[in-house]
């Protein structure tokens, strides 16, 4: 029986007199996808930016992998940020580095886990343009000459090039026009499944986790109010505002 790769109890985190998120617990297995979905203002960002440790709850654990994140140094976090985590921006422009070349984008991620051979460097920089599907001939071009959705799926590749073990995505196919998501997220899915990532992916777009996610968390005003299997939980929702999500995308 394997243990789960993250570990979330009673984790808040206030501003102020304002609560971004309390209460919130789960347990995320290894290869599992976990979907937070909630509308505007319901917590979603707060929780997954304290997951990933970028920004500090009041209260709570957070165990990855049989460590405590919260109790851990700096420099031993950002280790784990580089090498068995990924975190996938809403915006490819927080998480790529635009004045670089694609290939740089994706090749320094390499070399920051040790790896200084230029040519494997490049070598796996295309084949991963190549999976994401950006041809090959666009290596040395910036991100600024990429559309939106290309901006997004070389982000996805800077981040899985290093075959992180747990992935953090927040809204990654938010803004973008409708037939690019669902390229996106048919991308995505193959890529979570042939890698076997473990995913938390915060969305409001009960499509991206019907399609994406395995269990589903369903968040309002800061607090969990609804979690289960993602079938289970939008097939039949038990909790009033899960029934309001739900029949409010029917109607559209
Ligand atoms: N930096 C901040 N300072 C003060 N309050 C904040 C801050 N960030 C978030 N909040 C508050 O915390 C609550 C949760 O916000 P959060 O951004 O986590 O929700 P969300 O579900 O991610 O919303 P969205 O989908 O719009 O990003 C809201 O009431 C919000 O106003």
């Amino acid at each position: 029986m394997s243990a789960p790769i993250l570990s979330v109890r009673n984790l808040e985190r206030r501003y102020g007199a304002r609560i971004g998120c309390t209460g919130v617990g789960f347990d995320l297995w290894p290869g599992e996808v976990l979907g937070i979905v909630g509308e505007s203002g319901s917590g979603k960002s707060t929780l997954l930016s304290c997951l990933a440790g970028h920004q500090r709850p009041d209260a709570g654990t957070v165990t990855y992998d049989g460590r405590d994140v919260l109790a851990m140094a700096e420099t031993e976090r950002r280790r784990l940020a580089r090498t068995e985590w990924a975190y996938v921006h809403q915006h490819a422009r927080d998480g790529l580095r635009m004045g670089v070349s694609a290939g740089a984008n994706v090749g320094e991620r390499l070399m920051a886990v040790g790896q200084r051979h230029y040519g494997d460097i490049r070598a796996a920089a295309i084949d991963w343009l190549d999976r994401v599907e950006i041809a090959q001939d666009r290596v040395d071009d910036r991100p600024q000459a990429f559309s939106g959705g290309m901006q997004q799926r070389l982000q996805i590749a800077r981040n899985l090039v290093t075959g992180p073990r747990l992935v953090f995505m927040d809204e990654p196919t938010g803004g973008l026009d409708v037939s690019v998501q669902a390229r996106l997220l048919d991308l995505l899915r193959g890529l979570v499944r042939d890698m076997g990532l473990s995913v938390v992916i915060v969305t409001h777009d009960l499509a991206v986790v019907r399609l994406l996610a395995d269990r589903l968390m369903v968040m309002k005003s800061g607090r969990v109010v609804e979690q289960g299997l993602t079938d289970q939980v939008l097939d039949d929702p038990q909790h009033g505002y899960t029934q309001l999500l739900v029949s409010s995308v029917l109607q559209v």
